[in-house]
């Protein structure tokens, strides 16, 4: 017998006053804010059997005792930490708090590669940083300004004489410096947006990146944090249940999981990828209006790769952190491998690990592991001509594009989005709230965009509650939307009620935009 799961139109759903669907950084985030409020009735519905989302980590090889290591499938950086007396990085914050180990990533601690071999090609890297960025900046600076139309990030570089052609080391500069971050190319990105998410995280913080290798997994600062307002296996906690329908209406929300059971809640907040909204993975009752659903079409999801391996030995330099690799044909090909053997990561692993995104994830992401474990030590063998190249005694690699609770790894803003639309990609639809990554102009695609944004519909929330409102910057209840968009968004308009509360062009001091 096929095996449906209908609704039991019996049973009464478990009453709340707000459902936060999702377990990850946005919503444990919504449930403190929420607890902070005094507002202890909620329930947190969760996909995965643990706390974290796309903060997730397995076990991989073994160290000389026989024990794995862990290692982390998704987020694995702290970006921009924070300088004396600026601003912090929250989750730098917690980082500290919860005795995260991490190590600072030196991007100074790289090396050069073609198919031929070592080749040392860093002039173009310090091209691409010194001469062509701060014009760059400036350009974005003054479409944003004067309210002009935004172009492609390959636009603005093409302006600031960066035209890397057919030149495949110039292309593998420039993924270094850009797809790696976004997980999109300078052609599919939007140039203001590009340059406004680089500098929040990086000027308003710092440049500094720290890799975390901690062996309880990087979400154990997460975990820290829920236990701060949840019990040890609290009744509001509802682990591997999945969501597959949300009724909303002006009065509340009703939603459904799969194996039959429902919640009611007086507001909802749902805290699910923007893959999962674009995948259909859950349904809408009524659908989502117009203005919604366009804002889910219109942003990116894309996805991050990391492929592992585990040598015998390490046969690369032990003391370089990145090796960088230009392929003669495929841009974007194996490009980055990036070394765990260095003094502060975890020494003695022989663990290094390659990087793709974009299309080419998509494709490594739908082959089986031998053949992408092949393609990679191809890759190797080209780097390193003169070494006997083992095959690895361990081999991984996530498959994020396929995850049916994420589809994807962060979202990115195609060329020519405003900031009128993704308005609409973090409004509220009635009792429905929304919040995550994506849902955040100022730090989209970071940890940090998903924690102040799950902070922001937490207290939105409680406010309408409460009638207590402490979020200063846009207040409570209702976000703005925008039925009718806007060829550009004007200045004046860039402010906390459309998600910027902090000025673009900060530079290490918190300025109101
Ligand atoms: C490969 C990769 C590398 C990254 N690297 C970094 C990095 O180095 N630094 C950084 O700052 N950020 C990084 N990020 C981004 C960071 O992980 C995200 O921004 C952040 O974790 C998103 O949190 P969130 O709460 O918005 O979403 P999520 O973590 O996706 O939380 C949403 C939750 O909803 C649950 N869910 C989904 N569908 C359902 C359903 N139907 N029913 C019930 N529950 C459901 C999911 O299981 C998930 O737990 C990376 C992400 C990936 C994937």
């Amino acid at each position: 017998a096929p095996a449906v799961h209908p609704r039991d139109y019996n049973t009464t759903c478990r009453r709340t006053k707000v459902a936060i669907l999702g377990g990850g950084v946005a919503g444990i985030t919504a449930a403190q804010a929420l607890s902070n409020q005094s507002i202890s009735d909620f329930l947190i519905i969760e996909y995965n059997d643990y706390i974290g989302g796309r903060i997730q980590h397995t076990n991989f090889g073994n160290d000389s005792d026989g024990n794995p290591y862990v290692i982390e499938k998704g987020a694995n950086w702290v970006q921009g930490l924070g300088t004396e007396g600026g601003p912090e990085n929250p989750i730098w914050t917690f980082a500290k708090e919860y005795n995260i180990s991490n190590e600072y990533s030196n991007y100074s601690s790289i090396l050069t590669y073609n198919e031929t071999g070592y080749v040392d090609y860093m002039d173009l890297l310090n091209e691409y940083e010194d001469t062509i960025w701060t014009d760059f900046e400036q350009a974005a600076g003054s479409i944003l300004t004067e309210n002009l139309q935004s172009r492609s990030f390959r636009a603005g570089l093409w302006q600031a004489n960066w035209r890397p052609k057919r030149n495949m080391m110039a292309q593998a500069i420039e993924w270094w410096q850009w797809d790696w971050e976004t997980s999109y190319s300078p052609d599919e990105s939007d140039f203001v947006f590009g340059i406004t998410g680089y500098n929040l995280t990086f000027y308003q913080y710092s440049e500094e990146n720290n890799f975390v290798t901690d062996q309880r997994g990087f979400n154990a600062w997460l975990k820290g944090v829920a236990s701060t307002f949840l019990e040890p296996d609290d009744s509001r906690l509802l682990l591997s249940t999945i969501v597959t329908n949300i009724s909303y209406t002006s009065d509340g929300v009703t939603v459904t999981m799969e194996d039959g059971s429902c919640v009611e809640a007086d507001y909802a907040v749902c805290t699910f990828s923007l893959g999962v909204l674009q995948n259909d993975a859950v349904t809408f009752e009524p659908e989502l209006p117009d203005w919604k659903q366009t804002s889910i079409a219109t942003f990116q999801m894309g996805t991050y790769t990391k492929i592992y391996y585990q040598f015998n030995e390490t046969f690369w330099d032990p003391d370089t952190q990145f090796f960088l690799y230009a392929d003669p044909a495929h841009r974007g090909y194996y490009p980055v491998w990036q070394s765990l053997t260095p003094e502060g990561f975890i020494p003695d692993s022989n663990i290094i690990f390659a990087t793709m995104v974009g299309r080419d994830s998509y494709r490594i992401e739908a082959q089986d592991d031998e053949t992408t474990k092949q393609e990679g030590l191809e890759v190797l063998r080209k780097m390193f001509p003169d070494v006997d190249i083992p095959e690895p005694i361990d081999f991984y690699y996530p498959r994020w594009s396929m995850e049916p609770w994420a589809y994807g790894s962060y979202s990115n803003w195609p060329p020519g989005t405003t900031l009128e639309d993704h308005q609409n990609l973090r409004a509220n639809v009635e009792r429905l709230y929304f919040a995550g990554e994506h849902t955040s102009a100022e730090y989209y695609g970071f940890l940090h965009g998903a924690w102040f944004e799950g902070r922001e519909a937490g207290e939105r929330i409680a406010g309408a509650i409460t009638t207590e409102c402490i979020n200063v910057k846009s207040g409570c209840g209702n976000y703005t939307n925008y039925v009718e968009l806007h060829g550009t968004t004007s200045f004046d308009e860039y402010n906390a009620f459309n998600g910027l509360g902090v000025s673009p062009f900060i530079n290490n001091i918190v300025d109101e935009a």
